[in-house]
């Protein structure tokens, strides 16, 4: 039996992929390479090019596999393209999940982990945030992230389809020996985004805002390491195989880290100083989101290894050092 890892050409997935290979797991990959890589496809992965949202190439996979359960990272994801581009949000990943569902339906494939988001929570009304604390949305990604767990909700109790919603907080990080790693174009992240300056790729990082309610004035975030996250993901799978009943958890570090202390960090991680302006805030950025993941530790035994900031860093930038172009040159 098979893993079918929707997505799995792109930064989580391929990381995912990379885990579930080493645990001897048989992987299937479905991936239209919007933003994902043939370089990061794993090579002992079987790869089909094609769309989630095409019903028949679905057809095709699990015609041509024995698939025991999926893997969902594919979907757009980018927050502030989601504010001026919603229905290119809502087509790709509520209308994928929903052909993803109905296909999983029609081939009695009974489980699925699903990438979530802390985006599904919006301004917290407390940190570190709960599982089942207030979900409320301020833009549209962090809305269809929401509404695609809800529709997990519902087929679950319909269709009898078991599910994982894992809400990650900030990924970061890549494999240690940098062979894979992270490389979006737009680039929108902080970790490559501070790294682009000891790669002379960038003049200096622009901060965000310093007039945030935190001790330095700068947003906190909790980040977490790509690898553990993979982890989780497997965690996560074997729970279902295990026939427990569909859940929700958090998965971060349990500790926020500011913007500054993020370019201190990469100045030691890299040994290079690095040139800093500060900018306005950008539209939508919470002050600080941490997550408490007692509930992963505890149910599914989860326990990030990645927890020292400047580790996580190190590891992106052996990458970044390796592809300073990124995949494709
Ligand atoms: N990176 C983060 O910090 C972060 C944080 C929280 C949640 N997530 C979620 O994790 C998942 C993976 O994020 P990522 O950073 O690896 O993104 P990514 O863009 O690198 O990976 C997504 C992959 O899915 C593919 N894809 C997208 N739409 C598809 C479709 N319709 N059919 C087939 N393939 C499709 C892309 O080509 C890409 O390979 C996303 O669902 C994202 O919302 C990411
Ligand atoms: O050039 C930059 C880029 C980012 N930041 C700041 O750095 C922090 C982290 O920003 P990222 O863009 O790296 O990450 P976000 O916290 O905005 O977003 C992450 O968490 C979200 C959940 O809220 C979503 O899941 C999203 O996909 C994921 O990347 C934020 O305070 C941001 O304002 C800067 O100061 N300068």
């Amino acid at each position: 039996m098979a893993i079918l890892v929707c997505g799995g050409a792109g930064y989580v997935g391929s990381h995912a992929v990379h885990e579930l290979i080493q645990q001897n797991e048989d992987v299937v990959i479905v991936d239209n390479l919007q933003t994902g890589h043939k370089q990061a496809i794993h090579p002992q992965a079987k790869f089909y090019q094609g769309d989630i949202r095409d019903a028949v190439i679905l057809d095709k996979i699990f015609m041509e596999n024995k698939i025991d359960a999926i893997i969902h990272f594919a979907a757009n994801s980018l927050v502030g393209e989601s504010m001026v581009e919603p229905l290119k949000y809502f087509n790709n990943n509520v209308y994928g999940m929903q052909v993803l569902l109905e296909s999983m339906v029609k081939h009695k494939i009974d489980k699925i982990v699903f990438s979530s988001t802390a985006a599904v929570y919006g301004e917290p009304k407390r940190v570190p945030i709960m599982e089942d604390d207030e979900t409320k949305p301020t833009n549209p990604y962090g809305e269809t992230k929401l509404t695609m767990e809800k529709m997990m909700k519902w087929v679950n109790k319909a269709n009898g389809i078991n599910y994982v919603s894992l809400r990650y907080f900030n990924v970061a990080g890549a494999l240690d020996d940098g062979s894979i790693g992270e490389d979006h174009a737009p680039e929108t992240h902080l970790i490559p985004l501070i790294l682009q300056v000891p790669l002379k790729k960038r003049e200096h990082i622009t901060i965000f805002g310093e007039d945030y309610p935190t001790e330095d004035g700068t947003c906190l975030r909790d980040y977490i390491h790509v690898i553990d996250l993979a982890d989780a993901h497997i965690r996560a799978m074997n729970y279902l195989r295990s026939g427990k009943e569909s859940n929700i958890f958090n998965l971060g570090n349990g500790k926020g880290f500011s913007v500054k202390e993020m370019i201190a960090a990469a100045e030691k991680a890299t040994g290079e100083s690095i040139k800093v302006e500060v900018g306005a805030r950008r539209a939508g950025d919470p002050a600080q989101l941490i997550a408490s993941s007692e509930k992963a530790q505890t149910i599914l035994g989860w326990k990030p290894c990645y927890t020292n900031i400047e580790q996580i860093i190190k590891t992106a930038w052996t990458f970044h050092k390796k592809h300073p172009n990124g995949y494709d040159e």
